[in-house]
């Protein structure tokens, strides 16, 4: 697999911090960005060829990775769109809210596109990623972007790209969530009389423990919540305020907010 990114700035580097990790050869990815900066970054990531002509990189490659921001995508697909028709790679894009459909238009042709929803613990190789493959991906493409971006985390495909809007919103949108809620309890800790350091420290430790638990765990999360909760203990009267205060209502309502935002995001791109 010869491997293209077609914008080398954070993402990029995080998938190819790990595909090299993962054992593919630098020699085999290919990076081309205007931004001379965001290329000598990449190489001290990996010794990857690195250049700013987008057409070029599509000659050498068989996999193609759009990692441009959403707003560029247009222009940058119609400028590689004689070039993918005449070289056939797989498409992979991970801009948010950029439906395959357009693509496919701006590109020409029938391309074969898998579009995904990464997040950024990719950064750290911790990601999530939603996939979803249209009708001319073929089984072996599939496998290329599983192994892609399974190099900084957890890949799962989704049956449509609706979906995508929902992972959108659990997953690509969720970090934000988690640091929302870790901002909230240093607060708390912080007006209870706990040094700024100490409040940081014991809510991000939490935080790790609580995720390395349930990710580990043969229980479901639901589960491991009443096993703290000890009967008329502290727990249980903090958990009884946040369910009195409306706390899965909220949740539901701002998850259903951020899809409704994805779905209006790919209209607006759709016309840019
Ligand atoms: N950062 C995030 O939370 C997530 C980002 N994404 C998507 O990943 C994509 C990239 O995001 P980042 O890496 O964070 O952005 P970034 O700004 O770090 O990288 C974009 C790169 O594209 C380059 N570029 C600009 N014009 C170009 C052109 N004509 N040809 C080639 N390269 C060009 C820029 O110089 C820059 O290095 C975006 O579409 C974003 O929606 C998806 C999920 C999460
Ligand atoms: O907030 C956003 O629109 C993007 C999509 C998911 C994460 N960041």
């Amino acid at each position: 697999m010869k491997i293209g990114f077609i914008g080398g700035g954070n993402m990029a580097s995080s998938i190819i911090g790990g595909l090299v990790a993962s054992g593919v050869s630098a020699s085999n990815i290919w990076a081309s960005d205007p931004n001379a900066d965001s290329l000598a970054k990449l190489r001290e990531v990996a010794a990857v060829h690195t250049g700013s002509d987008n057409n070029a990189l599509i000659s050498q490659v068989n996999v193609v990775i759009l990692a441009v921001k959403p707003q560029l995508m247009k222009v940058v697909a119609l400028d590689i769109a004689a070039a993918v028709q005449t070289h056939q790679p797989l498409i992979i894009t991970i801009a948010a809210g950029v439906a395959s459909a357009s693509l496919a238009t701006w590109l020409g042709g029938s391309p074969a596109i898998v579009r995904c929803m990464p997040n950024t613990p990719a950064l750290v190789r911790s990601g999530a990623t939603g996939l979803y493959a249209n009708d001319q991906v073929s089984a072996a493409q599939r496998r290329q972007a599983s192994t892609i971006l399974e190099a900084v985390g957890l890949a799962l495909w989704v049956d449509n790209e609706a979906q995508l809007d929902a992972v959108t919103a659990v997953s690509g949108s969720g970090p934000a969530y988690f640091f929302l809620v870790m901002e909230a309890m240093q607060a708390a800790g912080r007006d209870m009389g706990l040094s700024a350091e100490i409040a940081q420290q014991l809510t991000l430790q939490t935080a790790l423990g609580a995720a390395k638990m349930a990710v580990a765990s043969d229980v479901d999360v639901g589960e491991l919540r009443r096993r703290v909760t000890s009967p008329k203990g502290t727990t249980e009267r903090a958990i009884n305020i946040l369910e009195d205060g409306g706390l899965r209502q909220l949740f539901a309502h701002a998850l259903e907010g951020a899809r409704v935002r994805a779905e209006e995001l790919a209209i607006e791109l759709e016309g840019e």
